[in-house]
C-alpha cells in the first residue's frame, strides 16, 4: 500500500496591501510521513497552517519548498499526475460546499470511477456506485444515487463526499475538519466511519482538526502545529497525557477532561516565550528538537 513522505515543507504567501507586499510563511520548515493503516492527527489552531499541508498533499497548492513524496508497496514513487491524484483523496471540511448541487449523487461518485478508469460499463459504475454508497451506510442506495445534495442531511453529504473520496480506490486520505461543519450528535458517527474505512482499506490518512479529544480517538500519532511550525509529535496518548511543549499544554488545557464530563481542565499560567521557543518535542525519540528538523522517527511508531 501507498505512503506518503512531506519533507522540510514551506509555503510562503505574499499579502498584498495597497502597494505594499509582504511575505506571510503558512508553513515553516514541516516534515511528516503517512503509513498505511495509520492515522495521523494535525492539530492546531486556525490559521496554523493545517489546511495549507493538506493543500500541498492533494497538489491543489505548490509548496515554496520541501517535497512530497507517494511511494507505492514496492517503493516506486508516483510521479503520474494522474495516479497521484488516485491515490490521494481529500475530504473537504464544507459538505455543503463541496458538492455540486446541480448533480444527482450517482453523479458524483460515478465521475471519479470513469476518470480514474475504475469501471468500463454504465452498468459497472451503476453497480459500483451503489456499493460505495452501501459502504458509507447510505441507504437504500438505489434512492439515495438519485437524489441531489440539498435533499441530504450535512452528515450524509459527507458520507458522500468520503465514497467520493474512495471511489478512484485511494490509498491515502487527507480528511481536513471532516466534522466540524456538523452538528455535534452525528459527528462520532462519521469519525466511526473513517476508521472502519481506513481498517478496511488500510489507509494512511492525516486527520486535520483543532479537537485535541478526536484527535486522540481516532489517531494513532498526533503531530501539534503552531504558526506553521511542529512543536510537538507523537504517539496519540503520549502527547496528550504528557504534553511536553507550552503550546499542547494550552490545547490539552482547554480541551474538555473526558474524566469530568462537561468540565474543562484547569487552566494554566501561559509562558508565551516557551510557546515561540522555536523547539519541538519529539516523543519518537524522547528528545527536543530545533523545530523543522526532520525526526529519523517521524511516523515510524509501530
Ligand atoms: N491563499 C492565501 N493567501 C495568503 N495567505 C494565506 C492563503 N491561504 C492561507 N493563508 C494564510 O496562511 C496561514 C495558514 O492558513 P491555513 O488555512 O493553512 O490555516 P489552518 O490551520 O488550516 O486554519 P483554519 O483551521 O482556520 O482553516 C494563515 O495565516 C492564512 O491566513
Amino acid at each position: 500500500m501507498t505512503g506518503v513522505r512531506v519533507t522540510d515543507l514551506v509555503k510562503d504567501y505574499t499579502i498584498r496591501n495597497g502597494l505594499k507586499r509582504t511575505r506571510h510563511r503558512a508553513v515553516d520548515h514541516v516534515s511528516l510521513e503517512l503509513t498505511p493503516g495509520r492515522t495521523v492527527a494535525l492539530v492546531g489552531e486556525s490559521g496554523s497552517g493545517k489546511s495549507t499541508i493538506a493543500k500541498i498533499l492533494t497538489r491543489m497548492e505548490r509548496p515554496t519548498s520541501g517535497t512530497v513524496e507517494v511511494r507505492l508497496d514496492d517503493g516506486t514513487p508516483v510521479t503520474d499526475q494522474a495516479r497521484y491524484r488516485r491515490e490521494v483523496q481529500m475530504v473537504f471540511q464544507d459538505p455543503f460546499a463541496s458538492l455540486n448541487p446541480f448533480h444527482s449523487i450517482e453523479h458524483h461518485i460515478a465521475r471519479p470511477l470513469r476518470i480514474h478508469k475504475r469501471t468500463t460499463t454504465a452498468e459497472e459504475t451503476r453497480e459500483r456506485v451503489r456499493e460505495m454508497l452501501e459502504r458509507v451506510n447510505l441507504t437504500p442506495a438505489a434512492a439515495i444515487a438519485g437524489r441531489r445534495p440539498h435533499e441530504l442531511s450535512g452528515g450524509q453529504r459527507q458520507r458522500v463526499a468520503i465514497a467520493r473520496a474512495l471511489a478512484p480506490g485511494a490509498s491515502v486520505l487527507v480528511a481536513d475538519e471532516p466534522v466540524s461543519m456538523l452538528d455535534v450528535s452525528i459527528r462520532l458517527g462519521v469519525l466511526n466511519l473513517l476508521g472502519r474505512l481506513q481498517r478496511e482499506d488500510d489507509l494512511a490518512v492525516l486527520y486535520i482538526t483543532h479537537d485535541l479529544a478526536t484527535a486522540r480517538h481516532f489517531s494513532d500519532e498526533i503531530t501539534v502545529l503552531y504558526r506553521g511550525r511542529i512543536v510537538e509529535r507523537g504517539p496519540a496518548d503520549a502527547v496528550i497525557l504528557d504534553p511536553h511543549h507550552e503550546y499542547t499544554k494550552l490545547l490539552a488545557a482547554a480541551a474538555p477532561d473526558p474524566e469530568r464530563v462537561g468540565a474543562v481542565r484547569d487552566a494554566a499560567p501561559v509562558d508565551r516565550d516557551a510557546i515561540d521557543s522555536g523547539r519541538c518535542y519529539d516523543h519518537f525519540a524522547g528528545e527536543w528538537r530545533e523545530a523543522g528538523v526532520p525526526s529519523a522517527n517521524a511516523g515510524s511508531a509501530a
